[in-house]
């Protein structure tokens, strides 16, 4: 819509006669009265366009090849009951990484069978209530983890006849994502077992020895903000000839290769949405070709998308309180703009020098503009939203200010320092807005501390 860059903010954006922001018909300014700041404002729409998208791109591309597809909504990006029950009531199923996320799918009423479970450390509990859900598949991330799992499906009384699903995680050396730590395909890290020397393909090998355990396929998982397709075609050749490798050892093809998520947004103007379908495509055929040269036939995959289904539905409001304008070493301006949130809300600028934009919600603001760095009000003075962005050289204490593609690893990894109780989640459509994750409270914080 007019003045708004369509890659970052919501497709349900746009600016009303004053240049304030709308967000699917409800004001910036009305929604701050209601709700508070800060807010992170879900656009519902947007939600299932995203979500309906990786669907429709994916199955068509896979099917085209003879393969079919099942998209994961990674739930660590952005997880509640709702957006749980909207994922799967828009086709796509359910990935999980913590006893606290399953339990959410569930309160969702999400089918177990369409819920994946994973985790580097979990716990026997975890995995006992993975079973007892009868979750689709567990992804085994060790080789100790093989033998856990086997013997918690035998505790639940799984055997030969009905067994339990499961996946191996490998790394494929691929190294791809924008920061080391959301880097998780090369070797030195914690995830998954390596292919390098056969230690992934030894770890599907004991699997296989289990009577209650069914190898569903091999997992991967390169890293995250990536928007090259080249590194997930990398990945899947490595996969594909796992699979093949596999195969020739045991005379087991495995059905099934999760390819992971990763795929990137924009998060600034200039930075481009991603070409989903095209995407698919390209990465279908990469599959169809490796399999030809492996002469072996084309698995069904599974990709796990967050961030690219969730981030671009999300703006954050903040209220602005203090603007100071600071006079650097070459003599030129900062203007440190304060919010009321900051790195408790959204810690990836923080943890991973992650770039924002923003702009004014209430007004259009004057034409001329500063060099501002959006701050937040925590004790700690690396606590920055937006390192630099331009904002009107009249923005005032008492304005509110929307930073867009927040939909990501912002609630969902949002802490209380400072004792600043997390924001609320509120779902906006056209005609109608609700609470999804209420705004926590002082006595919420209170009631943990036992004195
Ligand atoms: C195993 C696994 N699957 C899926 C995801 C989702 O990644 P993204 O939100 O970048 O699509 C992650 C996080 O990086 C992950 O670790
Ligand atoms: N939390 C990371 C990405 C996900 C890492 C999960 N494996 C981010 O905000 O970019």
């Amino acid at each position: 819509m007019t003045g708004l860059d369509v890659a970052v903010w919501p497709s349900g954006a746009g600016l009303d006669d004053d240049g304030a922001l709308r967000l699917a018909g409800h004001g910036a300014t009305d929604l701050a009265a209601e709700h508070d700041t800060p807010v992170f404002v879900l656009d519902e729409a947007m939600f299932h366009e995203r979500a309906r998208l990786f669907r429709d791109a994916f199955t068509a591309a896979f099917e085209a090849i003879g393969s079919g597809v099942d998209v994961y909504y990674a739930g660590k990006s952005f997880l509640s009951v709702a957006v749980a029950r909207w994922a799967y009531a828009d086709g796509l199923r359910v990935d999980t990484c913590t006893g606290g996320e399953l339990a959410v799918a569930l309160r969702a009423q999400v089918p177990g069978e369409a819920i994946g479970l994973h985790g580097n450390n979990k716990s026997d509990s975890e995995i006992a209530r993975a079973i007892d859900a009868r979750v689709g598949r567990i992804v085994l991330d060790s080789v100790a983890e093989v033998g856990r799992v086997a013997a918690a499906a035998r505790a639940a009384g799984r055997g030969p006849h009905d067994r339990v699903g499961v996946m191996v995680r490998v790394t494929t050396g691929i190294h791809a994502g924008g920061h080391e730590f959301i880097a998780t395909a090369h070797e030195d890290q914690k995830f998954g077992i390596s292919v390098t020397g056969g230690q992934a393909l030894a770890a599907l090998r004991e699997v296989l020895t289990h009577p209650e355990l069914e190898l569903l396929g091999a997992h991967s998982h390169i890293g995250s903000q990536i928007q090259d397709v080249a590194a997930f075609e990398a990945n899947a050749r490595v996969m594909l000839a796992l699979r093949a490798d596999l195969e020739r050892a045991t005379g087991v093809l495995m059905p099934e290769l999760d390819l992971g998520g990763g795929y990137g947004i924009a998060y600034v103007p200039g930075e481009e949405a991603m070409d989903v379908p095209a995407f698919a495509r390209s990465l279908a055929a990469t599959v169809q070709r490796v399999c030809a040269e492996l002469d072996t036939t084309v698995p069904r995959v599974s990709i796990e998308p967050g961030r690219a289904v969730v981030g671009p539905t999300t703006v954050t409001l903040y209220r602005v309180g203090v603007v100071k304008p600071v006079t650097l070493d070459d003599g030129s301006v900062r203007t440190y703009v304060a919010v009321d949130g900051g790195m408790s809300d959204n810690i990836r600028p923080a943890l991973y020098g992650a770039r924002y934009t923003a702009r004014l919600a209430n007004r259009a603001g004057s034409p001329e503009t500063v060099r501002a760095r959006v701050v937040g009000k925590h004790c700690e003075s690396g606590d920055i939203v937006i390192d630099e962005v331009a904002l009107p050289a009249d923005v005032a204490p008492g304005d509110l200010l929307a930073v867009p593609a927040t939909g990501a690893y912002g609630r969902s990894m949002a802490s209380t320092y400072n004792h600043v109780p997390r924001p609320p989640v509120v779902a906006v459509a056209e005609g109608t807005s609700r609470v999804l994750v209420r705004r926590e409270t002082e006595d919420d914080l209170l009631a943990l501390d036992l004195g």
